[in-house]
């Protein structure tokens, strides 16, 4: 192709293609302020923290056991009932427009520096369609990637910020923190802080 002076290279003109999104992923920044992020924190810290496994937990509304991969059926290992700041939480998510019922069952996830989560899709025959996450704290690195053709997408997620899974993004597709103490950025290495998660979810209707 010829080129026309004062215009630049096909080549250079052209910006990059997007990277590849996860399609039904879906992020909202700053879904929650830095003083509600704070609040937030301080009631979840005044709760009982589970050392069942490497990072710390809470579970609400249904235990999930990790090692059957399903909701613990055990009455005696019931969950408290959702508290007070996750039910207001939950009714937002459907009030936005985000879920279609307020989630029954909340897992709150602590993450030190150097702590991270392996490679999984929620249980499905336990969750509904739509499962979202919150952040607190510190940021880190989510990845998500592709069973099949291997694809992986890292998703960057800041305090604050609301993730949400649904589509091939809750049922196809595997999300991940590495256990690291940094991830990468724009502008080199961002050290991590303790982050805790938040992550809403609905039950199918035969769990509830
Ligand atoms: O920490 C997160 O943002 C996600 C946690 C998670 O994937 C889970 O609890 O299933
Ligand atoms: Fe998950």
């Amino acid at each position: 192709m010829s080129q026309t002076a004062g215009r630049l290279p096909l080549d250079i003109a052209t910006p990059p293609p997007p990277p590849p999104a996860v399609p039904g992923l879906r992020y909202l920044a700053d879904w929650l302020d830095p003083a509600a992020c704070d609040a937030l924190l301080a009631e979840i810290d005044a709760a009982a923290w589970s050392a069942e496994l490497k990072r710390r937990v809470q579970h609400y509304g249904h235990r999930y056991d990790y090692g059957r991969r399903s909701l613990a059926s055990d009455r005696r290992d019931a969950a408290p009932p959702l508290p007070g700041w996750a039910r207001e939480t939950a009714a937002r998510l459907v009030s936005d427009g985000l879920m279609e019922r307020e989630a029954e069952q909340v897992i709150v996830n602590e993450y030190l520096p150097g702590q991270g989560i392996s490679a999984h899709v929620d249980c499905l025959p336990c969750f509904g369609p739509v499962v979202a996450a919150l952040s607190l704290g510190s940021g880190c690195l989510m990845d998500f990637t592709h069973p099949g053709d291997g694809g992986k997408v890292p998703v960057p997620l800041a305090p604050g910020g609301l993730l949400v899974m649904a589509g091939e993004a809750r049922s196809v597709w595997r999300h991940a923190i590495a256990a690291r103490r940094s991830d990468p950025g724009p502008s080199g290495r961002v050290p991590r802080g303790r982050r805790v998660s938040v992550t809403f979810r609905t039950l199918l209707p035969a769990e509830r």
